[in-house]
């Protein structure tokens, strides 16, 4: 079968041919219907050689959609043929925060896709896919795997990062997107099924604005120079309640400082290396913000964010790749020209 790699980091991915798997006990084999691609992926790809913490090769992919082709001896939960969704963070199942279904919070967890050596979990980007546990597959029913299985990340990490501000986003106040990319397009969309709030979104093109405002972002400014004063001015200087950076870069990290009002929360989604400066103290505006760097989601809220998909509330915007053209998609996701997600199809 065919699988798209890492294979020497610091360079772009390659499609290989590679061994097919045969599903060990309390394992599934899937037959991949769908595989997203994420920026997390180059993220990875661009990690130092030295001390590169997964194994090599290994293969993409932690959003992955699949039919249930073969089952591991002991699993009594499936049949064959089911169209399932992976819940990709895999914890261990017992600690404090896999019990509250946190398993994205667990500190043993394995990730689809992203494994340390010796957990042995390669990711979706192949014709087929081993995981670990039935426990990680969520029923898709009737969804269509391809514009699903952006959900399993692209979906639940802006689900799960939201969340905890929804209080907070009245009628009157504003949130701030940054970023309207395959988290950030997602992200727009369910600020404005669960929240009153004006909404406004940053990015880098005119283009990307124009998409941004399509998926429902209120107003648009270009992540400049001038984003911080240009944002303010629209709240009339009181600042946003809750600013999203699905970039998480310095340059965008210091605009939401910049642009968050008191009470506000500063969400750092984005994986950019850049860290929040503590502006904190007495007599120090705004007052009571909150900085929070949120990871992935917990498996009742994909099940959530598949509802809300199966209520039409999202609509996922997909650029469809063969397996054989998924080094074009990386090539696409790498240089900021994708709308949306890049969804890759195997035969
Ligand atoms: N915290 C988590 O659990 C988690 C989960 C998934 C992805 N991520 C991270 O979230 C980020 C977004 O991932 P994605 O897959 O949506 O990426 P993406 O490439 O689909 O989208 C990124 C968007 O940001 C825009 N952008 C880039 N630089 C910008 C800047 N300086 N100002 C404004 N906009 C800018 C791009 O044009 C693009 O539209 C990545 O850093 C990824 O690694 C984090
Ligand atoms: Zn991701």
């Amino acid at each position: 079968m065919k699988a798209i790699q890492i294979v020497k980091p610091g360079s772009p991915p390659e499609l290989r041919e590679v061994d097919k798997p045969t599903p060990g006990p309390g394992q599934v084999l899937l037959k991949v219907t769908a595989a997203g691609a994420c920026h997390s992926d180059d993220f990875v790809l661009n990690m130092p050689a030295e001390g590169f913490p997964y194994p090599l090769p290994m293969t993409l992919g932690h959003e992955g959609a699949g039919v249930v082709a073969e089952i591991g001896s002991g699993v009594t939960s499936l049949t064959e043929g089911t169209a399932v969704a992976v819940y990709g963070p895999w914890g261990c199942g017992t600690c404090h925060f896999c019990s509250r279904g946190f398993e994205n919070y667990c500190s043993r967890a394995a990730e689809l896709g992203i494994t340390p050596p010796g957990l042995g979990n390669e990711g979706a980007m192949a014709d087929y896919m081993i995981v670990d546990d039935a426990r990680h597959l969520v029923p898709l029913g009737d969804l269509d795997p391809i514009a699903a299985v952006p959900l399993t990340d692209a979906g639940l990490t802006p689900y799960h990062a939201i969340k905890p501000s929804l209080p907070k986003l009245v009628g009157g106040t504003t949130a701030v997107v940054i970023g309207a990319g395959g988290l950030g397009h997602i992200g727009i969309q369910l600020l404005r099924h669960l929240t009153p709030a004006r909404i406004i979104a940053l990015d880098l093109s005119e283009d990307k604005l124009a998409f941004a405002r399509e998926v429902g972002a209120h107003e648009t400014v270009l992540s400049d120079a001038d984003a911080v004063a240009n944002v303010r001015k629209i709240t009339e200087n009181v600042g946003a309640t809750a600013v999203f950076d699905f970039v998480g870069l310095q340059p965008t990290i210091d605009t939401a400082m910049g642009i968050v009002g008191t009470l506000g929360d500063v969400v750092i989604v984005g994986i950019g290396d850049g860290v929040a400066a503590a502006k904190v103290g007495f007599f120090t505006q705004p007052y009571e913000v909150s900085v929070r760097a949120p990871y992935w989601g917990a498996r009742h809220e994909l099940i959530e964010v598949l509802d809300l998909a199966r209520d039409g509330v999202l609509e996922v915007a997909v650029e469809k790749f063969s397996l054989d053209d998924g080094l074009e998609a990386y090539r696409r996701l790498a240089s900021n020209e994708l709308r949306g997600r890049a969804v890759v199809v195997p035969d």
